[in-house]
């Protein structure tokens, strides 16, 4: 699937991204629901599937529940059960497809961007550049991991491609008092957001935490509302881990909303399924490669039928 400019869309992209879920669930699938049997063994069967992909408990017995009630009204087949896990998993993910939209009241607007090393900070935080510079914004990015000289030179790349000002300081210097100097050059300069990367070091994790705490402590002076938007940036090939990911940085940063990289790299991207049913927390953004058009703003119905491999055109397989 190609666009007017020939380039691949976003939901082939997404498909292809999540091809080694949806190939695994399409596959699994397909052979549960085409032995002459179907019984309570099946579903069984299913629900080990699903909670294989990590889709979480929670979701595999309410997708399961979904199917069994509906093969007493109709003959079901891989694709018609493929259906209906779409259709489950849409609903349990509508209410977090939120977009990301900084309030226009706060200048600056401030994002604080949070995760583990190697998550997908920095590209998520290009994306953000470019979206709110295409929507007319004027931008400061602060570069709050001081102790990674290559990851501040990244985000200097992004700032310059993205027009946006660059606040960085020597290697070492105390994050804090960057985003204390970032927020004020943001309002010196009547800036309409103010993104700030962090650290992402959990081999000190208690040092990390009392950083970020620093950091919301010092903007909050100058801002009580502040910061708008606390991004967690989820690795998806982490699995589980991200549960408790998004436990310690809600902690300490008071996570807001979710970004979830790396869905190309899994068979597991069921998982933002299981933080989502768990959190309810808003999922601004998905990722499924390394390119900034790999990263878009997340939308429930795309990203269910994606996951098991179903084209994007609608139908209605209620009853
Ligand atoms: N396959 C794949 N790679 C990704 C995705 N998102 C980011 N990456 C890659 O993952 C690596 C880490 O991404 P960064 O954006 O640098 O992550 P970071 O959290 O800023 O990492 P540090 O700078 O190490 O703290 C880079 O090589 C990215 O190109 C994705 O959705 N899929």
């Amino acid at each position: 699937m190609t666009d007017a400019q020939g380039s691949k869309t976003w939901f082939s992209r997404l498909r292809d991204g999540l091809a080694k879920t949806s190939d695994q669930l399409t596959r699994g699938i397909t052979d549960l629901f085409t032995k002459e049997k179907f019984d309570a063994a099946t579903l069984d069967e299913l629900e080990d599937l699903l909670i294989q992909s990590d889709l979480g408990l929670a979701a595999a017995e309410r997708i399961t529940a979904a199917v069994g009630r509906a093969r007493h009204a109709r003959q079901l087949d891989g694709e018609s059960v493929r259906a209906i896990v779409a259709q489950e998993v849409a609903k349990t993910l509508a209410p977090v497809a939120i977009p990301l939209d900084p309030p226009e009241s706060a200048r600056p607007a401030v994002i604080l961007v949070v995760g583990v090393n190697g998550s997908g900070k920095t590209t998520t935080i290009g994306k953000l550049a470019e979206t709110y510079r295409t929507a007319g914004m004027k931008i400061v990015l602060a570069a709050g991991d001081t102790f990674r000289a290559a990851a501040v030179e990244q985000l200097a790349v992004w700032a310059e491609r993205a027009g946006a000002i660059f606040i960085s300081k020597e290697t070492g210097a105390d994050a804090a008092a960057l985003a204390y100097e970032a927020y004020a050059k943001a309002r010196a300069e009547n800036a309409d957001l103010l993104i700030i990367d962090t650290a992402g070091r959990l081999q000190n994790k208690a040092g990390l935490m009392a950083e970020l705490e620093k950091i919301v402590r010092v903007l909050k002076k100058f801002d009580a509302e502040a910061p708008h938007a606390s991004l967690l940036v989820l690795d998806a090939t982490t699995g589980q881990n991200a549960l408790g990911q998004v436990e310690a940085f809600g902690k300490v940063a008071g996570v807001t909303g979710l970004v979830m990289t790396k869905l190309d790299g899994t068979a597991r991207g069921g998982i933002l399924v299981a933080v989502a049913e768990k959190y309810r927390l808003p999922v601004h953004f998905i990722g499924v490669g390394e390119g900034v058009d790999d990263l878009e703003p997340f939308d429930a119905d795309d990203f269910a039928r994606a996951l098991v491999g179903l084209p994007r055109v609608e139908k209605d397989y209620s009853f």
